[in-house]
């Protein structure tokens, strides 16, 4: 129980907390608002003069005007003549803008499923022709009659708490007690305990602890009592695990990750001496000096262990940054664990590098491997698609997939511990995902390389995707570069238009949004129709791409059934369904990017003028959305190949859009 000076020392506290973030808060607006001040506009001229002295117009209706020239010092009249009126025809590129929809830019789709069945905000909640009756039937709450913290708040809040535990001493319980605070309990934690009070226990906390936290809640730091080994565990789950994939924070293909695995070094240290390009500093291998040698703990050693095991082949200027520890000490180690592996017999038996790939492979024979589906773990593995909709994969499908990773031949190099989780997880995903509709670039997700005549490359990610020609459209997307760019006015609101030639083939422009089921569609339908606009891209079935809130300039690009320069491709791209846009023909620079969005995107399924929103009408229409039910206006790569719906028990596959279509 708080006492009456407790109370009123943590009111006291909170309320000068308020003040502090009020007084800080007024400051901060006022400079953002400064920032953004533009220069002061310059005085416009002023008017010209015409000889009756009023202003400029026009002097009859036999479009003349009387024009008098001042002399600009002295104002003096120096010419008094009529000249005729003429009509100024303005150039596209100075007529008004068309209303632009905002949009957060995104480099890579973003898994969302289906919206919240809460909706965050009533849009066009002020235009009377919206229907949000039946747009409001989507959902089952508002905004507002969910809990939502407010962040300042908090913030305030969790400075509060800390100066009265850390200041203070208080107990955290007694605050709890106090139910001052605007915090609700989490509903998992204890009741006791706020929401706040955990977070102000972990939020920069100092060590040593103050004297006298004695709370269950002392703060720890996150590694306390690991070994580097697990720091780097724990750093890796925050990167994507997919060698393909070059986003190191990656939405997509976080949830089945891997364990590291170590790595076989391919250079000698002699040849890592040679490759040195310059000295890194005082204490460099490169330039020995007798400096007496520093301390190394245990730990400082199997921090420089756990990173060679997995980066065996860097510099010793490299790994001393990591270390920190001077550049010749770490060289003298490192020599150490190379030889140590040297001696170590049975490490071919263990793994080998594929030196043409770069990738590592267990060494398992590949021809004799067999998986025993009793090994199992039945249905462990979910797809990180299948776990946002909550749906299970079964046990069978777990084993079809091993059984057909070991038919084509991979599975000894997929499987490197069979008996793992994170392995078998890795493999069905990739299966059901990918190795249905692209064979040959199916398992790239799981590490091993695509033979779809990509295997000479450098392994450049950087390298321009003309050097890949003719080959594989899912490496193109994967590590091409699109096309530069330009918004601007086309002939249907904004377009896009390319800044510099593209030849057929050519990757143009990859579009990018949210991936969204079918209900999530059906909900922003009503805002795509009431617009006008749409920016949805059925990929299949079950999933369509919108880059309505969230996207990329591809968003702007405008469909001409005749004149159409690029064709969408969707693909499956390491277990990720990607549309690229890819020329058709020679795209001069400067052109307009226009693809053909298919023959039901234009169609009228209401009356005209009618929107599916208005009226309160609940009825189901067909998503406008581009790709619908189109035939060869986008080339299907994969159909249906998401595992994140169950098949239907009575059909037992899922059906693709052309036959729902048919
Ligand atoms: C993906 S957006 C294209 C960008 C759009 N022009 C803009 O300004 O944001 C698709 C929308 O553009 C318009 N649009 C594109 N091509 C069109 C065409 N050939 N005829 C009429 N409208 C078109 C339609 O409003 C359509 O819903």
């Amino acid at each position: 129980m708080a006492t009456l000076r407790q109370k009123a020392q943590a009111k006291d506290t909170l309320k000068a907390c308020i003040l502090e973030y009020q007084t800080w808060d007024a400051e901060y607006c006022k400079s953002a608002l400064l920032s953004l001040q533009r220069p002061a506009p310059q005085p416009e001229p002023s008017p010209i003069l015409v000889e009756d002295g009023s202003l400029g117009d026009s002097g009859s209706d036999t479009g003349e005007f009387i024009c008098t020239e001042f002399e600009e010092e002295t104002g003096v009249s120096i010419t008094t003549g009529t000249a005729e009126s003429f009509d100024v025809y303005v150039s596209a590129e100075f007529l008004r803008h068309p209303g632009y929809d905002s949009c957060t830019p995104a480099a890579r789709n973003i898994m969302v499923g289906d919206d919240s069945d809460y909706m965050p905000f009533m849009p066009f909640a002020d235009d009377p022709t919206f229907g949000w009756k039946a747009y409001s039937n989507e959902y089952k709450y508002l905004a507002w009659q969910v809990y939502r913290p407010d962040p300042d708040l908090e913030i305030v809040a969790i400075e509060a708490i800390q100066r009265l535990t850390i200041g203070g001493g208080m107990d955290p319980s007694v605050i709890d007690a106090m139910g001052l605070f605007p915090a609700r309990p989490k509903p998992t934690s204890t009741p006791a305990i706020t929401r706040l009070t955990r977070l102000a226990a972990r939020r920069d906390f100092p060590t040593p602890l103050p004297p006298g936290w004695t709370h269950s809640l002392r703060y720890s730091t996150p590694y306390s009592d690991a070994g580097p080994s697990a720091v780097f565990q724990s750093h890796l789950d925050s990167f994507c695990h997919n060698p393909s994939c070059l986003t190191g924070y990656c939405t997509v293909h976080l949830g089945c990750i891997p364990e590291p695995v170590p790595v076989v070094p391919s250079v000698t240290l002699e040849a890592l001496s040679l490759s040195a390009e310059k000295i890194c500093g005082a204490g460099c291998f490169l330039t020995p000096t007798l400096i007496t040698e520093t301390e190394w703990t245990e730990e400082d050693e199997e921090l420089l262990r756990t990173v060679l095991t997995h980066s065996p082949d860097a510099l010793p200027c490299d790994l001393a940054t990591i270390c920190r520890r001077p550049c010749f000490e770490v060289y003298k180690r490192q020599g150490k664990y190379l030889e140590s592996l040297k001696s170590s017999k049975d490490r071919a038996a263990r793994r080998r590098i594929d030196k043409r790939s770069g990738m590592i492979f267990s060494d398992y024979d590949a021809n004799t491997f067999k998986p025993s589906p009793a090994a199992i773990p039945a249905p462990a593995t979910r797809s990180p698609a299948a776990s946002a909709t909550n749906t299970t994969l079964t046990a069978h499908i777990t084993v079809d997939a091993i059984t057909s990773v070991y038919a084509s031949g991979r599975g000894a190099a997929v499987l490197r511990r069979p008996d793992k989780r994170s392995a078998i997880r890795s493999v069905v995903r990739a299966l059901l995902l990918c190795a249905s509709a692209i064979p040959v670039c199916a398992l790239d997700s799981v590490a091993v390389p695509c033979s779809c005549g990509e295997d000479e490359d450098t392994g450049d990610r950087e390298s321009p995707p003309s050097t890949l020609k003719g080959s594989c459209s899912n490496m193109m997307i994967l590590r091409g570069v699109p096309k530069k760019t330009r918004v601007r006015r086309g002939k249907w609101g904004l377009g896009l238009f390319i800044s510099e030639d593209a030849n057929p083939g050519d990757l143009v422009s990859e579009y990018i949004g949210e991936l969204i089921y079918d209900d999530t569609v059906q909900a922003r339908d009503h805002i795509s129709r009431h617009k006008g606009r749409t920016y949805l891209f059925q990929l299949n079935s079950k999933l369509s791409i919108d880059s309505g809130f969230v996207g990329n300039e591809a968003r702007f690009i405008n469909h001409d059934p005749k004149h159409f320069n690029t064709q969408a491709s969707i693909l499956m791209v390491s277990g990720e369904h990607r549309i690229g846009f890819f020329a058709t023909k020679h795209i001069p620079e400067g052109s307009e990017i226009l693809i053909n969005y298919g023959p039901e995107f234009f169609k009228e399924q209401n009356p005209p003028g009618v929107s599916s929103a208005s009226g309160g009408s609940t009825s189901v229409t067909t998503p406008k959305r581009m790709g619908n039910a189109m035939g060869k206006e986008v080339k299907r790569v994969v159909e249906d190949a998401d595992v994140s719906y169950e098949p239907s028990p009575d059909s037992g596959q899922s059906t693709s859009q052309e036959s729902k279509a048919d």
